[in-house]
């Protein structure tokens, strides 16, 4: 997979060189190439917005700067899907990791909170797919944090970039539930045991003890994500609850 990042902030990713990001990308398991929108502006002050047309708060990212920048980073094959982390995007979910995962290119746009001139969206809509994404209901100064949480949770489903592929497979949304707790030595600490069923070797008790785990956190905590569940996902037992 082929990653490219378009922000006014290149330091920012910085972190997505480091750890398990870092060695997939020293791997070859995937290509990171980050870009200084700034390399786009025409005037000498470099200027990447402008006041927004109506009035209000904050400053607008011109087109006539996005609009080369993007032209230049999407060329080429396969033409990419463009993600633009945005307040006022679509939720982003395990679903759509799972897309992204499977997508040969991805070109992420950085923007500030006030936002990307529309069109500069607009324009390149006719030319490949764009999502306007966003990774929770609250206030970032700019997208490049969105980048850094969207490429992990993506990265982490390429082939190659986990130790044990069945991480992704049995972690939290990957059954639609939320994970249960865990536990590791010591047997017992500051006077909390590990709960016995799960020193007992039944591997069948274990499994049934984990799945109720889950399901009473997430009808605690979640309670919509069971709702979004077929009716197939659940056996007699887990109806018993
Ligand atoms: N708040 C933001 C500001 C700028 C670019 C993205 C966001 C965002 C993305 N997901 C939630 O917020």
């Amino acid at each position: 997979m082929r990653i490219d990042v378009l922000t006014i902030f290149p330091e920012y990713l910085a972190p997505m060189r480091a750890a398990l990001l870092g060695r997939a990308i020293d791997r070859g398991l995937l290509s990171l190439d980050v870009h200084d929108l700034r390399n786009w502006t025409h005037d000498v002050h470099r200027a990447v917005d402008d006041s927004p047309y109506g009035g209000g708060p904050g400053m607008v990212m011109k087109p006539d700067v996005w609009g080369p920048a993007l032209d230049e980073v999407c060329a080429g094959d396969p033409t990419p899907r463009l993600v633009v982390p945005t307040p006022a995007g679509r939720p982003f979910t395990q679903e759509l990791v799972h897309e992204y995962a499977t997508e040969q290119r991805l070109v992420f746009a950085c923007g500030r909170y006030e936002g990307i001139d529309q069109r500069v969206v607009d324009d390149a809509a006719t030319r490949m797919r764009v999502d306007e994404v966003s990774i929770g209901d609250y206030v970032l100064v700019g997208g490049e944090v969105a980048v850094l949480v969207m490429v992990e949770a993506v990265a982490r489903f390429l082939p190659g970039v986990l130790g044990n592929p069945a991480s992704a497979a049995q972690d939290s949304f990957s059954d639609g539930l939320l994970e249960g707790p865990s536990y590791t030595r010591p047997e017992v600490w500051r006077e909390r045991p590990v709960p016995d069923v799960l020193r007992s070797g039944n591997h069948a008790l274990i499994d049934r003890w984990r799945r109720d785990q889950s399901l009473e956190r997430t009808l605690r905590r979640r309670p919509e994500l069971l709702d979004a569940l077929p009716d197939s996902s659940f056996d007699k037992h887990d109806r018993a609850l």
